[in-house]
Order: C-alpha cells, then sequence, then structure tokens
C-alpha cells in the first residue's frame, strides 16, 4: 500500500504507470479492480469514462482563454480564498508554487465572468460529477457496503465540491510545481493535457511520475474515503513538477469530490466488523477548516486518528 507513512513499498518501486482501468468491462470485474487499485496504489486511471470529447475540449479551451487574458481580467474572479485567481501563491498559509489557477465552486453559479465559460463548467462539472458517483457507486459495490454510502455525498444539493483549474507556464529550472500533499476531500479526478508533470510518492522519497494521457481520467481516494474506509485506503501524496518544455503550457483540471459541510464522517459498519475505528467522527466543516488553518504538505487526518 502506498500510505503517506509507509515504508514498505518496494513491491512498486518498479512500476512504471499506476494502474489503467477500462470502465467498459464488466461491472463486478471493475469495482474488484478498483477496489484494488484503491487498496494498493491509491491512484489509478480510468479509460472508457463516457465523458464527451467535446465537453472536455471546450473545457480546456475555455480555461486556456482565461489564463491566457490579461492580469487584470484574470483577477476579477476574485482572489482564491478559497475560491477564485490565484498565481504561485497557493493557500494562506505562505505555500509557493510555479503555476496559476482558478478554484470554482460547482454548486453555485460559477464566477467566471463570460456566459461561454460558464456554461463549459457546468456541462464539465455535470460530467465529471457523475463519472466520480460512478466510480464510488463501484468502489461501494466492490467493497460490499450500500450503493450511495460515498455517492450521495457528491449528489447533495450542497456538497461542497471544488473544481481547480491549474496552468503551468513554461519555466527556466526543474523545480515543483505543486508541493507534495495530500487532498483533503472524498475522490479527486484529474484530467490533464500532454504535458507531464504529476508524481505520486512512493513513501520512501521516490516519486512515480504519472504519464500524460489525455484520453483518461486519473483517480486518486482523498483523506474523508481514508477515513470511511477505516484507512483501508490511503490518500497517497502527490506534486506536480513545474513544466519546463519551451513554449508550452500544462493545463489540468481537477474535480474534488466533497461532501457537505454538515455532514458527519463515520466508517460504514461494514467496513469495521471486528476492527476498532481509527478515527473520530467529524464533519466536512470541521475538516476543512483544519485544512485551510494547515500548510500543503502537512498530515492533517493524523489529528482526527483515535489514540
Ligand atoms: C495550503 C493549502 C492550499 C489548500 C488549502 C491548504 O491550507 C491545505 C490543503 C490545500 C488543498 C490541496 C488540494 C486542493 O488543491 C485544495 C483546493 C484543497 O482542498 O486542499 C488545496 C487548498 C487550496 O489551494 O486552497
Ligand atoms: O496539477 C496537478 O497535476 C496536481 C495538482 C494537485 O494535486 C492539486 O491541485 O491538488
Ligand atoms: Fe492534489
Amino acid at each position: 500500500m502506498v500510505a503517506a507513512t509507509d515504508t514498505n513499498t518496494s513491491h512498486i518501486d518498479h512500476l512504471m504507470d499506476i494502474p489503467v482501468i477500462d470502465l467498459s468491462l464488466k461491472k463486478s470485474k471493475v469495482a474488484k479492480l478498483i477496489v484494488k487499485a484503491c487498496e494498493d496504489y491509491g491512484f489509478f486511471k480510468v479509460i472508457n469514462h463516457g465523458v464527451p470529447h467535446n465537453i472536455i475540449k471546450k473545457m480546456e479551451d475555455e480555461s486556456l482563454d482565461f489564463f491566457h487574458k490579461p492580469l487584470h481580467d484574470k483577477i476579477r474572479a476574485g482572489s482564491a480564498n478559497p475560491f477564485g485567481y490565484g498565481s504561485k501563491n497557493i493557500g494562506l498559509r505562505g505555500d509557493k508554487g510555479e503555476l496559476e489557477y482558478l478554484i470554482l465552486k460547482t454548486n453555485h453559479d460559477s464566477i467566471v465572468n463570460t456566459p461561454q465559460f460558464r456554461c463549459a463548467v457546468s456541462s464539465y462539472v455535470e460530467c465529471v460529477r457523475e463519472l466520480a458517483c460512478k466510480i464510488l457507486e463501484l468502489i461501494a459495490k466492490g467493497l460490499g457496503v450500500p450503493r450511495s454510502v460515498f455517492s450521495h455525498l457528491l449528489r447533495h444539493f450542497d456538497s461542497d465540491s471544488l473544481l481547480r483549474l491549474n496552468h503551468y507556464p513554461p519555466v527556466l529550472n526543474q523545480t515543483i510545481g505543486f508541493g507534495e500533499h495530500s487532498d483533503p476531500q472524498i475522490l479527486a479526478l484529474l484530467r490533464s493535457n500532454g504535458v507531464a508533470g504529476l508524481q505520486i510518492s512512493l513513501g520512501n522519497g521516490n516519486w512515480l511520475p504519472v504519464a500524460p494521457d489525455p484520453h483518461a481520467f486519473c483517480v486518486n481516494i482523498g483523506d474523508v474515503l481514508q477515513a470511511m474506509t477505516n484507512g483501508r485506503f490511503v490518500s497517497v501524496r502527490h506534486r506536480a513538477m513545474a513544466n519546463t518544455l519551451p513554449g508550452q503550457s500544462r493545463l489540468s483540471l481537477i474535480f474534488f469530490g466533497a461532501p457537505p459541510p454538515e455532514v458527519t464522517i463515520t466508517c460504514p459498519p461494514q467496513l469495521l466488523k471486528q476492527h476498532e475505528p481509527r478515527y473520530r467522527a467529524f464533519t466536512w466543516a470541521e475538516y476543512k477548516s483544519h485544512t485551510y488553518a494547515h500548510r500543503l504538505g502537512e498530515t492533517r487526518l493524523d489529528h482526527f486518528k483515535i489514540a
């Protein structure tokens, strides 16, 4: 397992890339493959995911148009605390990166200013939310828990899911573009253009580069799903290297599936059986305020561990 603190990862050091799962295969087979990938890697790619190419293309084109605007237009989206435009500063605790980004709410009118961009965002969000729910329902099937135990949190009208657009313009020196961290939410679905950058921590100081694949979504487990599976799945630390390809930008679009603020996060009883719970119950609002009070690289879930 690729745990944040797990050093026994030698069995995947030789791995060339994360598992690729074909969602068009038989449901029961896919459910097993996804659960295995979540247990062993915490990261996997999905292909034949059903998100229409034109919706992805429109979203990508509108995102690049946004980032290519003059700064005075981009800052009209507001500064990223937590929704809006940011450049080189990540969060509010002094973290720096070699990127600019836009963080958007998904269940309210987004702050983007043109009708075309707004339309691209809402179609894209609708499709990736549905894909995230489908994956969560396959996970539930593979784990033998009620089908909507995870997905209902994303379908809820008050779900706190986010869409993040990261733009990495070319820089001269090889450096870190977005520092090491785990994602706090339930599940993240990342799609990037053909430029490399994403890397997964193997927990022993080594990093596994994820090959960019514009036809796939890269899926990773967030801290909340680690807590809801009582640590059976691990929210793996990852980072993005800065982009050094001259004349090319790296664009990543990430949907973070999150619960509504007031929902209490606990592990379904079927997953506890004879095991003691490893995390105390918490609301997403509580977890989120703990997250935003800390720096990017901190291991936030440890604070909720039962001693
Ligand atoms: C430094 C920070 C940025 C972040 C909020 C935080 O205080 C710690 C977690 C960071 C993170 C990582 C995953 C997502 O990109 C993100 C939107 C999130 O939910 O948690 C970012 C936050 C951010 O950039 O605002
Ligand atoms: O841009 C990327 O490839 C990864 C960024 C990331 O992990 C994040 O925004 O949480
Ligand atoms: Fe991330």
